[in-house]
This record gives C-alpha cells, sequence and structure tokens, in this order.
C-alpha cells in the first residue's frame, strides 16, 4: 500500500493504491454478484441509470434522506471495515456501504455527497478497472487517476467544496495515462450522521 497526497491539487485528498489484493478485489466483487442488484428500474431506487446495493441503512436518492436501517454489514466486507479503521481512514465506523457498478458507458454526474447526511470522510475504493475521477470547483476541473483497487479519500475540501465524477468516456487520458474503461465496481464507505437534512 502506498498513499498518494494530492492535496497541492485537490485540498484534503488522498488515494492509497493497492488498498486491497486481488484475491480481496475477486472476494468483494463476486459477492456483489451473488447479490440482488437495484437500480436501472428495481428497487429500492430504480431511478437509478446505473446498478446498486447498500448496506447498513437504505438511503432513498428519490427522497434526499435515509428510509431504513438493515443492521451489520455483510460478513465478507468485515476485513475492509477492520484495515478502515487499523489505518484510520476513518475515524469512526462506517455504518453505511454503497456498491456502484459502472459499465463501460457509465458515468456519475458531478456531486457533493449530501453534507448534512454523510460525515466528513468519504472513501471509495475502485475495483476492476481504473477510473478517472473529475474534481471541480467553481472554474477549476482536476482529474485524478483512481488505479484498480486503490482507495479514494476524500476528506476536507475534497469532501466538502469540490464537487466529484466520473465520465461516461471508454477511453480516458490524465497525465498521459491512458486508461480504457472496463466494467467498475466500487465499494464506498461513508458515517451516515443524520437521516434527514434539517429543514
Ligand atoms: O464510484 C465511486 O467511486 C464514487 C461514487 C460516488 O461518488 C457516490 O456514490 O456518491
Ligand atoms: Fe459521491
Amino acid at each position: 500500500m502506498e498513499t498518494i497526497d494530492y492535496s497541492e491539487k485537490v485540498p484534503g485528498l488522498f488515494v492509497t493504491h493497492e488498498a486491497v489484493s486481488k484475491s480481496e478485489e475477486d472476494e468483494l466483487v463476486d459477492f456483489a454478484d451473488t447479490q440482488t442488484w437495484s437500480g436501472l428500474g428495481t428497487s429500492p431506487n430504480p431511478e437509478l441509470k446505473r446498478r446498486t446495493q447498500q448496506y447498513g441503512h437504505l438511503f432513498s436518492y428519490r427522497y434526499r434522506k435515509v428510509l431504513q436501517e438493515y443492521g451489520p454489514f455483510p460478513e465478507s466486507c468485515t476485513f475492509f471495515v477492520n484495515r478502515i479503521l487499523e489505518n484510520q481512514w476513518m475515524q469512526n465506523t462506517p455504518n453505511h456501504l454503497l456498491i456502484n457498478e459502472y459499465n463501460a458507458g457509465q458515468g456519475i454526474m458531478p456531486h457533493i455527497d449530501a453534507p448534512a447526511l454523510f460525515g466528513p470522510v468519504i472513501i471509495s475504493l475502485s475495483l476492476l478497472s481504473d477510473c478517472i475521477m473529475t474534481f471541480t470547483n467553481q472554474d477549476q476541473s482536476i482529474d485524478i487517476l483512481l488505479p484498480r483497487r486503490s482507495l479514494a479519500i476524500l476528506t476536507l475540501d475534497a469532501r466538502y467544496k469540490y464537487k466529484h465524477s466520473i465520465s461516461k468516456d471508454l477511453e480516458e487520458t490524465v497525465d498521459g495515462v491512458t486508461i480504457h474503461r472496463d466494467r467498475r465496481v466500487s465499494f464506498t464507505f461513508r458515517e451516515i450522521i443524520a437521516w434527514e437534512a434539517p429543514k
């Protein structure tokens, strides 16, 4: 594992390479593929244009609030939750796991994860494919390579001031490195701090 500090480009952004091994990557993806995916017309969150799974709690994209507590994370993920705490990637035990699947040609629009609902650190594990995450802040746009099996750690400005997005492009270049997008599965761990935003 090696952590790259991108703070000079995007304050509060870190990327830890090889956060999981190849066999752990297989284990996590195999687990996800034995479970039911939602999105693309399937509830909950049928309106999403990509397939997702949620553990710990159920967040509704439509209503912008947490709807239900599911209980502990699946057994297959506990090794990684332990690693999160051992490395202090997050201070508190995550209570929400969002699995996103992006097939080639799928991305995610620029957004900031709801500041009122999710805690100060958002971490996202990239599996199966490299991708570029773009951080935008007013007129700045910074492309960051998230290699397969790396963990992106968003804190401070990277978490609260920059929007993050993933393009739909099948081929992209960052810092002279060209990547080819394939199916990507990400595991995003967050801490839910409130079920809905104060009115
Ligand atoms: O796929 C990722 O790494 C990021 C997902 C994300 O930004 C989100 O679901 O809020
Ligand atoms: Fe996000």
